[in-house]
C-alpha cells in the first residue's frame, strides 16, 4: 500500500539530483548506495534479487505486485542476494504460492536487503530513462528519522560502475562441479548422470540455472574462479569453454579476464567457447572490440532480440548496462543477434571457429522461441570438434 494521510514514512529513496522518494520499509534496515535500474520482468523478483550481475544496483520493479509469490530455496540464483535493493510500487501482501517457503520481507532482513514500498515506480522508471541510471541512497527506518541533505550527498559520492570490476566480488573461492538439470514437473531438479562433454565454466558471477542449462545440454560442468588462468582450464582438458554473465564494467576486467580469454584463443583454435552477458562483453573485448555504458540499461523479461542469421525474433530476459559496440568488431567477428529495442548489438560469433557469445539470458528467456538452442548450439560445436 502506499502511504495514507498522516502516515509517518520508513523508508526513503534519495536519488543524486535531489529527486526524493518516501515509502513503507520492508527487508533489513539501515541504507545502502548504488546504482538505480528498473526491471521490466512480471515474474522472478527472487531471481532477480539473486542474479550476481545486480551487484552494486538497486532494482525497480515496474511491474507493481511483488513478493505476493514469497520465496522458496529452490529459486536462488545464488547463495545470496546480490542486488544491493529493491523497490516496489505496493508493498508485500501475504505470500500466495504452493512453492511459498517465507516471506520475501524476512528473506530480505535476515539477507541484509532494503526494500520500500508504496513508491511511485511509473514517475521512478521515467526519471531513470531520462536522466540515464542515477545513482541512488535507499534507506530503512522504523523511525522514520533520515537526514535527505546527508543521503543525497551519499548517493552524489557513489562512484558508479563505469571502471568498476565487481566479478572478483562475487566469483566463487574454489571450483566445483555441477551436475544438477534444469527445473522440471514433477521431479524437481534432477542430476546428470550421462553427460557427453567436459565443460570448464568460469565464475564471474554464474547464474545457477546456466550452470543448469549446460548440465541439462549433456555437460559435465566444472566451475572455477574467475582468477582462472589459461594454463590452468586447458588443464582440464575441456571440450568447452563456458563464460558466465556477472556484475560491473567488462572493461574493467581488463587485468584478468579478458587477457585470459585471449590466451585461450590464441593457445586453441579448435576449441568451442561460448559466453552469456558479461562473458559475452569480455569475448568481445578479447577479440579487439570494446564496450559502452548504456543509459539505463535492459533489464526484463520481454526483450526482443533478432537472430540475424535466421531471421527469427527471440523474446528475451535481460539484464545489462554495458553493450559491446558493433561498429568495433573485428575482420572474423559477425554480429549474430541485435535487439529490436534500441538496435544494440546482442549477440556475436568468429565466422571461422565455434567461439560464439550472446548479451541476454538464455537460460531464463520465455517463448515464443526457447533460447536453449545456444546451449545445443554450443553442445552441437563440441561434437563436431
Ligand atoms: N548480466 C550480466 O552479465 C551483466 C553484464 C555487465 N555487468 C553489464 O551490466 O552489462
Amino acid at each position: 500500500m502506499p502511504l495514507s494521510h498522516g502516515q509517518k514514512p520508513t523508508a526513503c529513496l534519495a536519488l543524486a539530483d535531489g529527486t526524493i522518494f518516501y515509502g513503507k520499509g520492508f527487508g533489513a534496515t539501515g541504507e545502502t548506495q548504488a546504482e538505480l535500474c528498473f526491471n521490466t520482468a512480471m515474474t522472478g523478483y527472487q531471481e532477480i534479487m539473486t542474479d550476481p550481475s545486480y551487484a552494486g544496483q538497486i532494482v525497480t520493479f515496474t511491474f507493481p505486485h511483488v513478493g505476493n509469490v514469497g520465496v522458496n530455496p529452490e529459486d536462488d540464483e545464488t547463495a545470496d542476494p546480490v542486488a544491493d535493493g529493491m523497490v516496489v510500487k505496493w508493498d508485500p501482501t501475504e505470500p500466495s504460492n504452493w512453492r511459498s517457503a517465507g516471506e520475501l520481507s524476512d528473506w530480505l532482513a535476515s539477507r541484509g536487503r532494503i526494500a520500500i514500498g508504496g513508491v511511485d515506480t511509473r514517475r521512478l522508471t521515467r526519471a531513470i530513462r531520462q536522466q540515464g541510471a542515477p545513482h541512488a541512497a535507499l534507506a530503512h527506518d522504523p523511525e522514520g528519522n533520515f537526514d535527505i541533505a546527508a543521503m543525497v550527498a551519499r548517493a552524489r559520492a557513489f562512484p558508479g560502475l563505469v571502471g568498476k570490476d565487481l566479478a572478483r566480488d562475487v566469483t566463487c573461492a574454489q571450483s566445483y562441479r555441477w551436475d544438477e538439470m534444469r527445473w522440471a514437473w514433477p521431479q524437481g531438479y534432477a542430476r546428470q548422470e550421462n553427460a557427453r562433454h567436459k565443460v570448464v565454466a568460469i565464475d564471474y558471477g554464474a547464474k545457477r540455472n546456466i550452470l543448469r542449462c549446460l548440465a541439462s545440454a549433456g555437460c559435465d560442468v566444472t566451475v572455477l574462479p574467475a582468477s582462472a588462468t589459461a594454463e590452468e582450464i586447458l588443464a582440464h582438458d575441456p571440450a568447452g569453454v563456458f563464460l558466465s554473465n556477472g556484475p560491473g564494467d567488462p572493461a574493467a576486467t581488463g587485468a584478468y579476464a579478458v587477457p585470459m580469454i585471449r590466451e585461450v584463443l590464441e593457445k586453441r583454435a579448435d576449441l568451442p567457447v561460448f559466453g552469456i552477458c558479461l562473458g559475452h562483453q569480455m569475448l568481445a573485448l578479447a577479440l579487439g572490440a570494446t564496450t559502452v555504458k548504456m543509459n539505463h540499461g535492459h533489464h526484463g523479461a520481454n526483450h526482443p532480440v533478432k537472430d540475424i542469421e535466421t531471421g527469427k525474433v527471440e523474446i528475451t530476459s535481460m539484464n545489462h548496462g554495458f553493450a559491446v559496440d558493433s561498429q568495433t568488431l573485428p575482420a572474423g567477428v559477425m554480429e549474430t543477434h541485435v535487439s529490436l529495442f534500441d538496435g544494440s548489438n546482442c549477440g556475436i560469433r568468429m565466422t571461422d571457429r565455434p567461439v560464439f557469445s550472446v548479451q541476454y539470458h538464455p537460460e531464463a528467456s520465455p517463448g515464443p522461441q526457447d533460447s536453449f538452442y545456444l546451449f545445443e548450439r554450443f553442445v552441437a560445436s563440441m561434437d563436431a570438434a
